[in-house]
């Protein structure tokens, strides 16, 4: 014969019973109440470093990732550049004189900064302690120099993106469109871009920016960041 323990409880009829009725006598039954604590908890705020080539359209990216996604902090870089027009100060850049930079250093409130084309750029710490700590995501801008000493810093902690141009002719073109570099700074730019473009496997994916898809880029990057948030084991940051 089969198995002849009885339940510890009589469970209604399912047509007879209601919902509530059904589930206080199955746990009655079980010995033990439905837990209400959600089955997963709240996944860890992310680092998500986001580098590439001068004119790859980093910032394009990054600026509509911020109109379609909540609760992500956008880390803004201190430099001792020149504000470009349209450029905002401590929205696109923190616009600082190369005195006022080199003092934030002194100070160690810089993750990591770096000389790129002649100008300081730097992470200020402060701003990733704040918004991680209010459970943020965080997404950082560097140039892949600046990839490259973020690996050693932070390791695994972090999820490191790398953005493309289809082709070198597309980023060369997006280049000279953006008219923001003399034809000087432009060769610079293109040459370290040939170089940079060899380092990918530094990164955890890479996304392509093709011209006139800046949409299914930044699609591509919230798909990264919903299957890292989606990990049994999450990333944690160090900071
Ligand atoms: N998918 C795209 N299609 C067409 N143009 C694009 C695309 N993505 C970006 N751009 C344009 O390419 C130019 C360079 O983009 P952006 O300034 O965002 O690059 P960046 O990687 O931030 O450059 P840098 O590192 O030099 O600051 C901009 O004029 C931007 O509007």
């Amino acid at each position: 014969m089969g198995n002849t323990s009885k339940p510890k409880s009589a469970i209604p009829q399912l047509e007879k019973a209601s919902k509530t009725e059904l589930l206080r006598a199955v746990e009655t039954s079980l010995g033990s109440s439905f837990s209400t604590d959600p089955i997963r908890p709240p996944p860890n705020p992310l680092l998500i470093v986001i580098s590439g080539p001068s004119g790859v359209g980093k910032d394009a990216v990054i600026k509509k990732l911020r109109e379609v996604r909540e609760n992500l902090h956008f880390v803004v870089t201190a430099t001792s550049r020149q504000m470009r027009p349209g450029e905002v100060d401590g929205k696109d850049y923190y616009f600082v004189s190369k005195e006022e930079f080199l003092s934030m250093v002194e100070r160690d409130e810089l993750l990591e900064y770096a000389l790129v084309y002649g100008d300081y750029k730097g992470i200020p710490k402060k701003q990733i302690k704040e918004f991680a700590g209010k459970g943020y995501d965080i997404v950082l801008r560097v140039d892949i120099q600046g990839a490259r000493t973020l690996r050693r810093i932070l390791g695994n902690s972090a999820v490191f993106i790398f953005l493309v141009a289809e082709t070198e002719l597309e980023l060369v073109k997006r280049l000279i469109d953006r008219k923001t570099e003399t034809a000087e700074s432009l060769l610079v730019r293109i040459a370290t871009a040939r170089e940079e473009v060899t380092h990918a496997e530094n990164f955890d994916y890479i996304v392509v920016n093709a011209e006139g898809k800046l949409d299914s880029a930044v699609k591509l990057v919230e798909s990264i960041i919903d299957a890292e948030k989606a990990k049994v084991r999450q990333r944690k940051p160090v900071l």
